[in-house]
């Protein structure tokens, strides 16, 4: 791969003084899923962009714990894992300044954080939407409590060492942008900890604007994650940027044209099972019908070969598989080795394959086909083979399919 080393962090970090750096930190609520949390980076990155075009300030990765969805028993434990292990941290740094906690522990010496907020929604709901911040008593039981020494003690990302000088719950109604002058002005502390930073929202940098899609591209995944998943390409699907009009160039550079991507030989599918037949009862399809959409497309676009996707079981794939019949050949990537890859590895090698199938037809809703639709956007797809979704059983057979969510550079 010659993209190695390509991403210069350094020529963004802020030129100011290293003492008058200030430092951002976050973290989401404990339930949410991994591609939901890419999502909240997005909104904390850009706050961090229009944060320095007034004042150096650093955003600091918030490390993976075990989620709620990661329940595979690996070999090695699900927590403490940086970033740089799911993305290219060159590529979040030609976006903003950007640092691993662990870079930051070492920086600050003492595991300190300065000051935490942690947002929660107004007590007394709210009738008309306005744009609003207060600091406010705790709405829920506080994550938070004081130890004997006064300081604030609570769950920062399963370093117990790490504690707080402040802390505050903040309810909070308001767009990504009202952040910065809050921090600007109502803080002092050189470190200042978000919690609940899902709960800050990207207003008009949302979707539609070409600062959600810069956070967005800026969010290339880790170079031997994509190795792996390309290996596998090469190797079972007959798929590499070269026959597949797909290769990768430094996100800054890189400008594609709807259809200039071809894709490999080989329909993709996202199949979420799990805790989304509870959440989506009537827009999952049964396996059954989930074979018969997918051999549809397998016949539109004259392919035989299938790459699935799925958080379902392993007996469960292996009934699916059947179900295809002869006449198709259908692929999913094995755990080969279990000391490597964890849950957050798996997603994003089976997302990285998604991104370069000719057509892929993804779950109703799910962040996770969200993700790899924006994958094929900033390839360069056309955008009628990335935006399809199945339907469920009882839904319409033509259901209402994907927003195409465009590019903007
Ligand atoms: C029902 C809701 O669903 C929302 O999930 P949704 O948007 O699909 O997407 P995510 O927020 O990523 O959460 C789903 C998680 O399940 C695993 N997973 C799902 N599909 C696949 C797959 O095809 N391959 C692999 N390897 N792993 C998969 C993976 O760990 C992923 O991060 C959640 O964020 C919410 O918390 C809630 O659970």
């Amino acid at each position: 791969h010659s993209d190695e080393n390509l991403y210069q962090a350094k020529d963004n970090l802020p030129v100011h003084g290293p003492n008058q750096v200030r430092y951002l930190l976050y973290d989401v609520n404990p339930g949410e899923g991994f591609n939901l949390r890419r999502d909240v980076y997005m909104r904390v990155a850009n706050l961090v962009k229009f944060l320095n075009e007034d004042e150096p300030w650093v955003l600091v990765l918030p490390p993976w714990v075990r989620l709620y969805h990661w329940r595979s028993t690996s070999l090695r434990p699900q927590n403490k894992i940086p970033w740089r292990e799911f993305f290219d941290i060159n590529s979040l740094a030609l976006h903003v300044p950007v640092m691993e906690f662990e870079d930051y522990l070492k920086k600050v010496d003492t595991p300190v954080i300065d000051e935490v907020y942690y947002l929660q929604r107004y007590k007394e709901g709210w009738s008309k939407w306005e744009e609003k911040m207060d600091i406010r008593e705790c709405v829920d039981p506080a994550r938070y409590h004081q130890d004997e020494n006064g300081n604030w003690r609570g769950r920062f990302f399963d370093y117990e060492e790490v504690y707080a000088k402040k802390f505050e719950c903040m309810s909070a109604q308001a767009y990504l942008l009202t952040f910065k002058p809050f921090l600007m002005k109502n803080t002092t502390g050189q470190s200042v900890f978000l919690d609940r930073a899902e709960t800050m929202i990207h207003g008009q940098y949302s979707e539609w604007s070409p600062e959600w899609w810069t956070a967005r591209r800026s969010m290339v995944f880790a170079k031997h994650l994509r190795d792996d998943a390309d290996w596998y390409r090469e190797t079972y699907l007959d798929s590499n940027d070269k026959k597949d009009k797909t290769k990768l160039e430094v996100w800054t550079k890189m400008k594609r044209a709807h259809g200039e991507a071809k894709g490999g030989p080989y329909v993709a599918i996202h199949l979420r099972r799990n805790d989304y037949l509870h959440a989506h009862p009537k827009e999952v399809p049964s396996y059954e019908n989930a074979v018969k959409q997918t051999i549809k497309y397998l016949k539109k676009y004259k392919i035989k070969k299938v790459y699935v996707s799925t958080d379902a079981s392993w007996d469960d794939y292996f009934k699916f598989k059947k179900m295809f019949g002869s006449d198709y050949e259908i692929f999913k990537f094995e755990k080969q080795n279990l000391t490597v890859y964890k849950d957050g590895h798996l997603s994003i090698i089976d997302q990285w394959i998604c991104a370069h199938a000719r057509v892929f037809i993804g779950s109703y809703v799910s962040t996770f086909s969200f993700r790899i639709q924006e994958e094929r956007e900033i390839l360069g797809f056309d955008q009628e083979t990335t935006f399809n979704r199945f339907c469920g059983d009882d839904e319409p057979k033509d259901c209402e399919q994907p927003t195409k969510w465009d590019i903007k550079y």
